[in-house]
């Protein structure tokens, strides 16, 4: 782990908050997206508020089908399965995020490897990265899919992003484009080990450790039974009060990043979230979830409305991020 302090005051909040704090309840707001054209200033309101006061809020009618998600997720367990020789072949380059890797993310808030694997996949940068056909046939094809439907949520959600921060509409939707070779917005699939047999100690360590993450908006999703998620809004962290956010069929939940939050002058908030260890009287089998990471392509400037920055690529921006969570290897 560095002992340097990190180059963002983002990373220097997350390095204060590792410990287990307390769980309060609180509200995680519900945003209804049907009939969404109609209802879309009524919408970007609900979800501005969301974003101003906690940064994490689900969305239902969202337009995925739930057949869709778990098709999804059984075909991320595939990739899971496949002997560790095979996803060897395909692992992530430094500094990048595309490709396998197993139990290398550190976290500034924990200094220690989350416990899980996982698979990124960032389509312009997969070259030698997408398992054969013969080791997996229709892998590539079927989470593309799933991806650009998860790239339309999450511009249709950044619209109303849009319209708030006073810019077109289309404004992420073109900072988002899929087709620019700058495109980086990841699709990543994650397996956290199963704690059935796990030793005392092992339930000591997290999930997924506290941290915020570094794109504009997330889309994740879960699976209902397999919960974990908690998420501590700004004003709650010195005193660490963290709240459960158990996933629910048909509601997909969505958080904020800090380059949004950058990019709105810190109007919206990016909130620290984890994936904690179950109880031993809670579900200890294996966890999957599927986030989807809405990153600005890298050549997209971000200027706030406001002001508040100076501008900067979202390129240079998630380059400083991305270095400060991988163990230096
Ligand atoms: O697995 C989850 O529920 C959360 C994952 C997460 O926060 C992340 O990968 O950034
Ligand atoms: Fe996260």
């Amino acid at each position: 782990m560095t002992t340097e302090p990190y180059a963002l005051a983002e990373l220097n909040k997350e390095a204060t908050i590792g410990g287990i704090g307390k769980t309060v309840e609180r509200e995680i707001p519900v945003i209804d997206l049907s009939d969404f054209d109609r209802r879309k200033h009524e919408i970007a309101d609900a979800l501005w508020q969301a974003s101003r006061d906690i940064g994490f809020f689900q969305v239902c009618n969202h337009g995925i089908p739930q057949a869709d998600i778990d098709a999804a997720f059984e075909t991320a367990w595939t990739f899971f399965e496949l002997p560790t020789d095979t996803k060897a072949r395909y692992p992530m380059p430094k500094g990048t995020n595309a490709g396998w890797e197993y139990k290398a993310q550190v976290r500034p808030s924990t200094g220690t490897p989350d416990n899980k694997e996982s698979y990124q996949i960032t389509p312009p940068n997969m070259t030698g990265l997408w398992p054969s056909e013969e080791e997996l046939p229709g892998f590539k094809a079927k989470m593309l899919e799933f991806e650009r439907q998860n790239w339309e949520l999450g511009v249709r959600i950044l619209s109303c992003f849009a319209l708030k921060m006073g810019f077109a509409e289309d404004f992420f939707a073109k900072a988002h484009d899929p087709n620019s070779d700058q495109y980086q917005s990841t699709l990543r699939l994650i397996h956290y080990m199963s704690m059935e047999n796990a030793k005392p100690d092992d339930f000591k360590t997290w999930r997924a450790g506290a941290h915020s993450d570094f794109d504009c908006l997330t889309i994740l999703h879960q699976k209902e039974g397999e919960g974990g998620l908690q998420v501590c809004p700004g004003k709650d962290a010195a005193e660490g009060k963290w709240t459960d956010v158990p996933p629910r069929n048909g509601y997909i939940t969505c958080n904020i990043g800090d380059m949004l939050m950058r990019w709105s002058d810190d109007q919206l908030q990016s909130t620290l979230h984890r994936v904690r260890m179950p109880r031993a009287d809670e579900y200890l089998g294996r966890r999957l979830s599927l986030p989807f990471f809405c990153q600005a392509n890298r050549d997209a400037v971000m200027r706030g409305p406001l002001g508040k920055y100076p501008p900067i690529t979202a390129g240079d921006y998630l380059t400083m991020r991305i270095s400060a969570n991988f163990a230096k290897n």
